[in-house]
């Protein structure tokens, strides 16, 4: 009999079907794509099998089953549960691992409570290498079940440089999907922030490829050290396999999603979180299929100085920094609407390593929190506001060096605009307020006094 089972059998479920047989634990797995299926049984062993029908595969598990379902979300999700409650007894454990939106995993936690089969939501990041070595775990939902299932969890997730596992409980119900698409929210602002960079060292600083690749490895020495500077050097030093040119200058610039960082801005609209980095992340991806292609003019002299160089290592620090504070500051908010009990340092723990968004500064939010669970804002952390009073010259000269350039930069400019915001006690939205009074009546509060009031601004007619 199986410990585990896994269904869905392409590039994750396969890997973390291996990864978890890797680790000591028997594993069973199960797609409805008999391709799958049969490319999953070459691995078979004593503790790995392939199972080709619903029934085989619930007869392999030792009871109560922990399943693991990691196939496309959505619809399917459904399906596979529905085709599943029937084969199952009471007890049983079924995992969600796929990128679920969050409302679709409450309503499943509701459902399958009342079938007594128990639920947890899971995010999984690190793509097809850290399924298989060691992917962030994020699990959400019945902590009873988490608990049954943690030394598979536990010794299948990747390890932080201290040898702590990147896998603990988030929270109830749909939290485990909600951190996992704070994660991806967090992971198109990062990924933007590198886009901008890249383009100001290639049309202002006027450096090549391979420059730029090794200017993105010492950086991984120095401040930004993480895995998307790590792969960011990697893409461009790649050779093409058909031109004699670097692969990066024949890839189309539009970039695609499936949505993850879309829902993080949906859900961070109707709670009030102030994502401008985010938001702007999501929004340069539509621009990238949006644009007319039509030639504007740029200023096209180049400026290649070290002293510039610096200042977007600086800026690529600070803005990196900005992403993962928007992205915690979306979590204490959507705690307190949906009434989640986060631990921070854990979930800054859990992306230490493995996961997309790795890096050397997730430590440094994990002691912020800490140090001091109750910050709204990462930049109140004595470690952070030193990274923002050190660096934030150079994000005002590099965004004031790209506009004059004309080279958009909208993740870049939303992180300046966020930090010159979150901490001014002077923005000019009195304004606003006076202009809402005297349209709609909409009211105002005053600073030298409670109550809320109206003017009555001009005679009516
Ligand atoms: N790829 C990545 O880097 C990451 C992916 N994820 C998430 O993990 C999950 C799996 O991802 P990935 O391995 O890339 O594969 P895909 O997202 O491409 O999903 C393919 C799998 O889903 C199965 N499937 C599709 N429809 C159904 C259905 N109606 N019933 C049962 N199975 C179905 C497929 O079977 P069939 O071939 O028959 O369609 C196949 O096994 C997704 O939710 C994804 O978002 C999470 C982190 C990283
Ligand atoms: O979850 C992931 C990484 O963490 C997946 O790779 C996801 O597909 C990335 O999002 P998108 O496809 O929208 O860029």
């Amino acid at each position: 009999m199986s410990q585990f089972g896994v269904i869905g059998l392409a590039v994750m479920g396969k890997n973390l079907a291996l990864n978890v047989r890797n680790h000591g634990f028997s594993v069973a797995g199960f797609s409805i794509d008999k391709p799958e299926v049969d490319a999953f049984a070459k691995y078979e062993d004593d503790k790995l099998k392939a199972c080709y029908t619903w029934e085989e595969f619930v007869d392999a598990l030792e009871k109560p089953r922990k399943i693991l379902i990691q196939i496309m979300a959505g619809r399917p999700v459904d399906e596979t549960i529905k085709r599943l409650l029937p084969l199952l007894d009471k007890g049983d454990i079924l995992i969600d691992g796929g990128n679920s939106n969050f409302h679709d995993t409450t309503r499943r936690c509701e459902e399958l409570a009342q079938s007594g089969i128990h639920f947890i939501g899971m995010g999984v990041s690190g793509g097809e290498e850290g399924a298989l070595n060691g992917p962030a775990l994020m699990p959400g939902g019945d902590e009873e079940a988490y608990n049954e299932v943690a030394p598979i969890l536990e010794a299948m997730a990747a390890k932080t440089p201290e040898g702590r596992p990147c896998v603990s409980y988030i929270g109830q119900s749909s939290s485990g999907h909600y951190v996992k698409m704070v994660h991806n929210g967090i992971e198109y602002a990062i990924m933007q922030e590198f886009s901008e960079i890249y383009d100001i060292l290639r049309q202002v600083v006027g450096k090549t490829n391979d420059e730029m690749s090794a200017i993105f490895n010492d950086w991984n020495e120095d401040l930004v050290p993480s895995y998307l500077t790590e792969i960011t050097a990697a893409v461009l030093k790649q050779q093409d396999d058909l031109t004699p040119d670097h692969i990066i200058d024949h890839i189309l610039n539009e970039a695609s999603y499936k949505g993850t960082g879309n829902w993080m801005l949906e859900d961070g609209v109707s709670l009030g979180a102030p994502i401008s980095v985010i938001a702007e992340a999501v929004i340069a991806r539509f621009m990238s299929k949006a644009t007319t292609r039509e030639e504007h003019h740029r200023v096209t002299e180049k400026q290649d100085k070290p002293e510039l160089i610096t200042a977007l290592e600086k800026s690529l620090q600070l803005a990196q920094a900005v992403a993962y504070a928007q992205g915690f500051q979306q979590l204490t908010m959507a705690a307190k609407a949906y009434s989640w009990n986060l631990r921070y340092p854990a979930i800054a723990q859990n992306w230490e390593a493995g996961c997309i968004i790795r890096s050397a500064m997730l430590k440094d939010i994990e002691n912020a929190y800490e140090n001091d669970k109750d910050i709204s804002v990462l930049f109140q952390d004595a470690y952070f506001k030193k990274l923002m009073t050190n660096n934030l010259p150079a994000l005002r000269q590099v965004v004031a060096v790209a506009a004059a350039s004309g080279i958009p930069t909208p993740t870049l400019s939303a992180s300046l605009n966020y930090l010159e915001s979150i901490f001014n006690a002077d923005l000019p939205a009195n304004l606003i307020q006076g202009q809402r009074d005297y349209f709609g009546a909409h009211t105002y509060e005053r600073n030298d006094r409670p109550g809320v009031y109206h003017m009555e601004w001009y005679e009516e007619k």
